[in-house]
């Protein structure tokens, strides 16, 4: 499979394989590495996988994006991954071999789910980042050993890539991780989770803004080709390819336990921030999955939702962006929403140039009246709001109509789901996708129970651990120097 970019230079070799961009992240033109088409799922495939492991589906899902690693040793990488060990955390009932479990929140009077959540934080640091940063820790544990390289990933953290990654990645041979953090705008555990990590190889750096100037921190050093070529300077958000490619695969896996069989369809709904969770649904449905709606959810940072409802795409500036109770989707200006618009543009990398010029500027682009959003219901989107008293009044429902403790989250997609619900086919079962677990955002969770969220036992006190944390302006000059420093 080779890659294209989506403002049309790819970089030597013109067009990459797997493995070139896993190290190099973002394209060398500033753009998003894609495949250069979009393999399809035939139905003789959808059958023969229905039923499969997740470490098999991943390996088969991965198979069509990854050729230049041999199968038997992606196949090990798959295995090694996926495992009821790794992804632990699961809900008392459901089972840890599942790895994405769903659980059921309604059932029709045949006992077949119609409403459910998609169970993607069990992994260590209670949240879906873990579903592919643990095999992104071990892609790259294989890549750097085979060619003899070593890496300095940069990454930016609203709350929970900087813990999944560091987690992954700690201890790793020939990996660093440099980590940018919006300085006090996480909850207090998601900062615990990060900045307790003693270990040689990770650096947590706060910066005193928002997550949106951490991102434009990180777009910048990549920019510098000097610097990223001599530092040796790699990506974990999902501005890499491999973030995206392996979150495709539990799409398939929810369709598959959602359904009975290959004719029916299924709706989910993504809690949504940088646009990586949904542009895997996205892809999983370009490739043939049956998928009738995706509907995407934000909190008060709503410049997706506009975009979905308005044909205008108008990041907002970080004074313009909400601190809200779900920190996580605290995001105005969405990365991978790159990805989907070269897609609605039929592909074509110079008007995505030119619309990321505008965006690059500062400035909103306005597609409301042209041929191509009007083709935006071909697909298969709906978006919606939440606010922070829909959050509380939609945990305190959950869990008082169906003993179920949800995170914030989780909380504004199950909104945004009830809302259109006459969106979705009669018939059509509809997964909310479980971003993060309940513990991570206490607070709130408090605030709408008036109890604590359960804790896992190894997660314990982490909280009272010492914590190691370099605080810095949102300068991209001053993070290459700490970066030069400790290289
Ligand atoms: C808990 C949680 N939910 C939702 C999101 C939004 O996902 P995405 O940025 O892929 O749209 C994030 C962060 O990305 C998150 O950490
Ligand atoms: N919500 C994320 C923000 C970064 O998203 P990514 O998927 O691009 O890594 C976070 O928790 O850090």
């Amino acid at each position: 499979m080779k890659y294209l970019s989506t403002r049309g230079h790819a970089g030597q070799p013109a067009n990459p394989e797997f493995c070139d961009i896993l190290l190099g992240g973002l394209a060398p033109d500033g753009g998003l590495y894609l495949p250069e088409t979009y393999p399809q799922v035939t139905r003789a495939e959808l059958d023969a996988w229905r039923g499969l492991s997740y470490a098999e589906l991943a390996f088969v899902i991965l198979s069509k994006f990854i050729t230049d690693i041999p199968a038997a040793d992606l196949k090990a990488i798959c295995d090694k991954t996926y495992t009821a060990e790794v992804y632990r955390h699961v809900r008392a009932g459901d089972d840890a071999r599942d790895i994405t479990p769903v659980h059921w929140l309604e059932k029709d009077a045949d006992g077949r789910g119609r409403f459910g959540l998609l169970e993607l934080s069990n992994g260590p640091t209670l949240a879906f980042k873990d579903m592919a940063m643990q095999l992104l820790g071990n892609l790259f544990e294989y890549v750097l050993a085979k060619r003899g390289e070593t890496i300095n990933i940069l990454g930016a953290t609203s709350g929970d890539t900087g813990s999944a990654a560091e987690y992954a990645m700690r201890g790793k041979h020939g990996v660093r991780v440099f980590m940018l953090s919006p300085h006090g705008k996480m909850s207090a555990f998601q900062r615990a989770q990060m900045y307790s990590l003693q270990d040689d190889n990770i650096f947590n750096i706060a910066v005193t803004g928002m997550f949106d100037d951490a991102q434009d921190i990180v777009k910048a050093v990549s920019n510098d080709h000097a610097f990223k070529a001599g530092h040796k300077i790699g990506a974990v958000n999902s501005i890499n390819w491999a973030r995206v490619a392996a979150q495709i695969v539990y799409y398939f896996k929810g369709y598959f336990a959602a359904t009975e069989s290959n004719d029916e369809q299924v709706a989910f709904c993504v809690p949504s921030g940088n646009f990586g969770n949904i542009c895997a649904g996205h892809i999983a449905r370009q490739m043939g999955l049956p998928v009738a709606r995706l509907i995407l959810a934000t909190n008060e940072n709503d410049v997706l939702d506009e975009f979905f409802r308005s044909g205008v795409y108008r990041p907002r500036r970080a004074a313009e962006t909400h601190v809200t109770s779900s920190p996580s989707m605290d995001i105005s200006k969405a990365s991978n929403f790159e990805r989907f618009v070269f897609d609605l543009v039929g592909r074509d990398p110079r008007k995505v140039a030119a619309l990321w010029a505008e965006v690059d500027a500062g400035r909103a682009f306005d597609l409301s009246g042209t041929d191509e959003f009007a083709r935006i219901g071909a697909f298969g989107f709906v978006s919606g709001e939440s606010s922070h008293a829909d959050r509380l009044a939609t945990i305190r429902k959950v869990f008082e109509q169906y003993g179920v403790m949800i995170d914030t989250h989780t909380a504004d997609g199950v909104k945004v789901a009830w809302e259109h619900a006459a969106a979705v086919p009669a018939g059509v079962p509809v997964l909310v996708l479980e971003t993060a677990l309940p513990v991570k955002f206490a607070e709130t969770i408090v605030e709408a129970l008036g109890r604590e969220p359960e804790r896992p036992a190894d997660l314990e006190g982490i909280e009272k651990l010492p914590q190691r944390v370099e605080v810095m302006a949102p300068d991209a000059e001053a993070v290459k120097r700490f970066i030069a420093e400790r290289v």
